[in-house]
């Protein structure tokens, strides 16, 4: 039976095709039960992104369904689905898209205000520190280093206590080090914030943080 405070992620018969002469993808279903981190490997080209958009809502698949958390993404009109994403899905990108006019304090704060959880602004302080960024609050972007940066992006992600955390190949300009720096912190954010955790890469080196993998 199902248990209703089992926070899920399911995605059911999930295709999608770019243009009407592409070729279509079909994904595996992937059925994730609460904070249970998934690593998804897969060669460059497979879909691994498109993927990962589709079950964040910004692409719809050309057939199947994506459900967060009892919420049917294809169920949702455009604005209840923007709505959705921002307040239960936290992003990490390969780059990241912190706005480069303002200083880490007030990207955190804008993300805050556009998921309407201004209420955690008071734990800005702390997740910086755990971060190892709490030096950098009144940094604008450009002042920031690479891997300031990468951290910076895990804190954009997480900051609003998302259901669900996607990141893109968070680590693959990162050296040895700063890839199993990064993605300890992006695990023990999500565990933190009892988040689930799908990660996408071609980056072996991140294998052994995971115990589910799954590779299309
Ligand atoms: N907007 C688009 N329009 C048309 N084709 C696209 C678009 N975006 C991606 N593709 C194609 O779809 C395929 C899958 O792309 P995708 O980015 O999902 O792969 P990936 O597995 O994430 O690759 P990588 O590991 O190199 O990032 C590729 O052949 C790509 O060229």
């Amino acid at each position: 039976m199902f248990n209703v405070n089992c926070f899920v992620i399911q995605t059911k018969n999930i295709s999608f095709q770019y243009q009407k002469n592409d070729a279509v993808f079909t994904f595996p279903d992937i059925n994730l039960g609460k904070e249970e981190p998934l690593l998804i490997l897969g060669k460059s080209g497979i879909g691994k992104t498109t993927l990962l958009h589709i079950i964040a809502g910004l692409l719809n698949p050309k057939s199947g369904e994506v459900t967060i958390d009892g919420t049917n993404l294809q169920s949702l009109n455009s604005k209840q689905r923007d709505q959705f994403i921002g307040k239960h899905i936290g992003l990490v990108f390969q780059k990241n898209f912190a706005n480069r006019s303002l200083t880490v304090l007030e990207n955190l704060e804008a993300r805050l205000f556009f998921s309407g959880k201004t209420a955690n602004k008071n734990n800005i302080p702390n997740l910086l520190k755990a971060l190892q960024i709490e030096g950098c609050q009144t940094q604008k972007i450009n002042e920031l280093s690479e891997g300031q940066l990468q951290r910076l992006g895990i804190a954009l992600a997480v900051i609003h206590e998302p259901k669900l955390i996607l990141a893109d190949e968070p680590t693959a300009s990162l050296d040895d080090d700063n890839c199993q720096n990064v993605m300890q912190l992006l695990i023990n954010q999500a565990k933190t914030n009892k988040s689930n955790l799908i990660v996408i890469t071609h980056d072996q080196r991140v294998k052994s943080l995971f115990q589910n993998i799954l590779t299309l």
